[in-house]
């Protein structure tokens, strides 16, 4: 099957590509970009005023299988994905059980293959149960195809098994994600402590419980030669941090969450526990120097930190509530409305954080507009302006801190290996 999508500005941010001109698929390959006309093709799909762009690949999401359905499956997660304008996603192992096993791994995997929209990639857990105590297979997980290591949601804080585990990574050449919080000094906050914590007579989350773990992972890195990955990038020190190990040319990468660059502490007042997030969401100067890691290359990814929850534990009383909120159908728009169109960051830089970027540091197979690579594309309407519903998301869940928020921008198509996963304009879209 040939399809043709036509006048659109093609971008492929791994060769600082774009230009206006048009795209033909055959099956599931990309076979030419360029002028030549193929209206005989038996899809035509006119991008004319639209981005078309590699498939966002999303190296943080929750997708809750196994273990808890309830929130999110693999399946209703990959179309969330989808209708995110992602094309792949790389599952954190905070499952029950937990994706220490070759087993589960497995599982999750080829559940992926079977009932994924998109291309599911998985992590694996550093240590058994995410209990930061025994170090997991990471051998045979990695030959089983876990793409890198974390105990995300969680931090082990032992560093003679965290010792261990870098050393096993550098020899694996494989990398480590890490969730920062120092868990001896940040204890039972909901939201970052500061004003708006006090207010609410919340004891907060201290950015130095974040911090801490960010200098010392860097060091662990740079001690032992692994590949380190700093997830969700909360705070202004953090980002310093990051700029100061890249610059003595330490192997460290790092992601920041859109909530992250898009909004401050101060939504705890409007949203209250959809707000409730770990990392927290900070003050407006960290999100500044969130932005400004973004706009200098200091952070490399937008990853969302998908964490689905349902409603009834979102209604529990704040101290009790879960930490995490639904990212995939908000990145693009957030994107584009919080750093492209203010001119923050650049287009070709947008994309590049989340396409190529994030698809180079997991090492996936993704995140290239090029002939000959397989035909994952997102189409983008970057001056769509629609408004946050969460009731129209494809997730199972609808915690999110941003329900009624106007956005610019938005996916409206997205293909897997030449298949439509998601067309806003179809009515099952
Ligand atoms: N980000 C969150 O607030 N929650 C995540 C865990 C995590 O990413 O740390 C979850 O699994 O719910
Ligand atoms: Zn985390
Ligand atoms: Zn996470």
């Amino acid at each position: 099957m040939k399809t043709f999508i036509k006048n659109g500005t093609v971008i492929n941010p791994d060769t600082a590509f774009i230009q206006t001109t048009n795209v033909l698929i055959e099956d599931e390959k990309i076979m030419r970009i360029g002028d030549a006309q193929h209206e005989e093709a038996e899809r035509v799909i006119d991008a004319t005023g639209l981005l078309v762009v590699p498939g966002l690949v999303d190296i943080h999401v929750h997708f809750r299988e196994p273990g808890f359905p309830q929130k999110e499956t693999i399946q209703t997660g990959s179309l969330a994905a989808a209708a995110g304008g992602f094309s792949a996603v790389v599952c954190m192992p905070n499952t029950k059980p937990a994706i220490d096993t070759v087993e589960t791994l497995t599982y999750v995997l080829q559940t992926g293959k079977r009932h994924g929209a998109v291309k599911v990639f998985s992590s694996a857990a550093m240590t058994y149960g995410i209990e930061g105590q025994i170090l997991t297979d990471m051998e045979s997980l990695r030959k089983a195809g876990a793409v890198t290591f974390t105990d995300d949601g969680r931090t082990v804080m032992d560093p003679g098994i965290l010792y261990d585990c870098f050393c096993k990574a550098a020899e694996l050449d494989v990398p480590i994600s890490s969730h920062c919080e120092d868990h001896r000094f940040v204890t039972s906050g909901s939201f970052n402590r500061g004003k708006f914590s006090s207010l609410l007579g919340d004891p907060g989350i201290p950015a130095l419980g974040e911090e801490l773990i960010i200098a010392r992972d860097i060091l662990f890195a740079e001690e032992t030669g692994a590949r380190l990955h700093i997830q969700h990038v909360s705070t202004a020190r953090g980002v310093q941090l990051i700029r100061e190990a890249k610059a003595r040319g330490v192997r460290v990468t790092a992601e920041a969450a859109p909530h992250h660059f898009s909004i401050t502490d101060e939504q705890a007042l409007l949203s209250g526990t959809m707000a409730k997030v770990n990392p927290p969401l900070r003050t407006e100067q960290d999100v500044e120097a969130v932005v400004q890691g973004l706009s200098e290359g200091t952070l490399d990814a937008i990853a969302t930190d998908h964490a689905p929850h349902t409603i009834a534990e979102k209604s529990h009383p704040l101290e009790r509530a879960p930490f995490g909120l639904v990212g995939l159908e908000t990145a693009v728009g957030l994107t584009f409305t919080k750093l492209v169109h203010p001119g923050k960051l650049q287009l070709m830089d947008a994309i590049s954080k989340l396409t190529i970027n994030p698809a180079n540091i997991m090492g996936l197979p993704a995140g290239r507009l090029e002939e000959g690579h397989a035909a994952d594309i997102a189409i983008i309407d970057p001056n769509k302006e629609w408004i946050v519903e969460p009731d129209t998301f494809h997730s199972k869940s609808r915690n999110t801190p941003f329900s009624g928020m106007k956005l610019k921008g938005k996916a409206v198509l997205t293909m897997v290996n030449g298949n439509i996963v998601y067309d806003e304009n179809s009515p099952s879209g």
